[in-house]
């Protein structure tokens, strides 16, 4: 039934709903096995279920729709996948409540939404390419389909157990860049690399976000396994380069920013503008090589040290799930050039709580509001000299790394360069082994103190 038809029944039989069937928001559970508008009868005459329509609504309270309080993929979050079920090569658009996601291209058609075309779609490319106004329209009408009564014995079917479904990267990655943007991790890695040099922040850094471009190529989707990098190294004692498996290989713990709608070339994106072009973000880890790094980036930067791998989470969380999650940023210490200058236009901070764990033992919890540079202002940056944006950019927002010790965000600080290894329950532990599985998660503070679930980004390391 389509949704004017639905409504136009809904109204001939109960405008009122009696307080029988009612939402317990305070629970996020529905009460009442069958919602009073529900017009399946189709002749304005009382519905009578049939045997196996009954046993069926026996089986109320099941999940997706009754989710414990306070689930942190509740109606309040609702991030977007790709999936794909057992036996079938058919990858369509999913959402994420609780446990399980829901076929939105399929529920979409079953509602006669105007929206299927968004939804009915192997990647979320054409959702992101719609724009603002549209990705509020479809996220009111997904909390409609999830959280009314009456849309329950239409959708319902349409939900799957995550655990019997394949996510695949869910979107075509266009550019991808990566900045440098936590002044933790920037003091840091300057420490660690430039121990001499006078001041370890370099003289640019609280000037502009400092980035490089990586390779949108070799983005791969949570799960997928890391092969561990070969390549050229040479420390400062070896008298010429050798070649061979990584042997400081490393995590960087990120958020990652996705571009739905696109820019002209040689238009500028302003700071105010950020919420226009980016539809959300996910969970990165830019797994890096150090030794292939200290050696092959001056002058130019990170080049295969970096390229070979860079993973990114199933789920991609609209921004507009994480309106309760805005934070200013660290106060700046040095006044800013007009296009970066957030004192009174769009900040673009998130307040975002990431952990980092190894083989199942947590090692730091990074938090995401320290960061110096601004998902707005790396977007404003990108695009001052004219670069265009295409659907399905990408860009990191640098390794994330918190004052403490145990807020860093990769092995190279954690460990300080291998000096002071990690003792973890399976050993001593510096740089990362074959075998190894790193996993990153997160979460945000939501409406009325729930939690807006960021899901996870995870890989195993194996030989290459
Ligand atoms: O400061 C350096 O010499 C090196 C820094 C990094 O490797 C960090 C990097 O790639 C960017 C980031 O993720 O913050
Ligand atoms: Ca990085
Ligand atoms: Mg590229």
């Amino acid at each position: 039934m389509s949704d004017r038809k639905r409504r136009a029944a809904g109204r001939r039989t109960s405008p009122v709903r009696p307080p029988c069937h009612f939402r317990d928001v305070s629970r996020n559970v529905w009460r009442g096995s069958a919602h009073p508008r529900d017009t399946r009868s189709g002749s304005g005459e009382p519905y009578m279920a049939s045997t196996k329509e009954r046993t069926k609504e026996r089986q109320y309270p099941m999940p997706p729709f009754d989710l414990p309080e306070g689930d942190p993929f509740g109606p309040h979050n609702l991030p977007y996948g790709v999936f794909s079920l057992p036996g079938s090569t058919e990858r369509t658009v999913g959402v994420r409540l609780g446990d399980h996601v829901l076929d939105a291209g399929a529920a979409a058609r079953a509602l006669g939404s105007p929206h299927v075309g968004l939804l009915a779609s192997p990647t979320l490319d054409p959702l992101l390419a719609a724009g603002r106004a549209t990705w509020s329209q479809v996220r009111r009408a997904l909390t409609e389909w999830v959280t009314d009564p009456v849309h329950r014995p239409t959708v319902e079917s349409l939900f799957h157990p995550l655990a019997g479904v394949t996510l695949h990267l869910p979107f075509q990655v266009a550019d991808y860049v990566d900045f440098y943007s936590s002044e933790h991790h920037a003091r840091n890695a300057g420490a660690i690399f430039r121990p001499d040099a006078g001041d370890v922040l370099l003289p640019n850094w609280k000037h502009l976000p400092i980035g490089y471009h990586g390779r949108a190529g070799t983005v791969v989707v949570s799960g997928t396994d890391v092969v561990r990098p070969s390549g050229q190294r040479k420390t400062p004692d070896d008298p010429a380069p050798v070649f061979g498996p990584s042997v400081r290989l490393d995590i960087e713990a990120e958020v990652g920013f996705v571009v739905g709608v696109p820019s002209r070339q040689g238009s500028p994106v302003a700071l105010a503008d950020f919420r226009e072009h980016v539809f959300g973000l996910c969970l990165l880890n830019d797994w890096s090589a150090r030794d292939l790094q200290a050696w092959e980036y001056v002058p130019l930067g990170p080049f295969l040290a970096k390229s070979f791998a860079t993973s990114v989470s199933a789920w991609i969380t609209p921004l507009e799930a994480l309106e309760h999650a805005r934070v200013k940023p660290p106060e700046r210490t040095h006044p800013l050039l007009p296009y970066l200058d957030d004192a009174a236009a769009e900040s673009g901070g998130y307040d975002l709580r990431i952990s980092v764990a190894l083989n199942g033992h947590t090692l730091s919890d990074p938090p995401f509001s320290s960061m110096y540079w601004t998902a707005a202002q790396q977007l404003a940056h990108l695009t001052v000299n004219g670069a265009s944006l295409r659907t399905g950019d990408l860009y990191g927002s640098g390794t994330v790394s918190g004052p403490e010790p145990h807020e860093r965000g990769s092995l190279l600080e954690l460990t300080w360069n291998g000096r002071d290894p990690l003792e973890l329950p399976d050993g001593k532990r510096t740089f990362l082994e074959d075998g190894d599985v790193v996993t990153l998660s997160a979460w945000a503070p939501g409406p009325g103190g729930a939690r807006v679930g960021l899901g996870e980004v995870s890989g195993q390391v194996i030989a290459g």
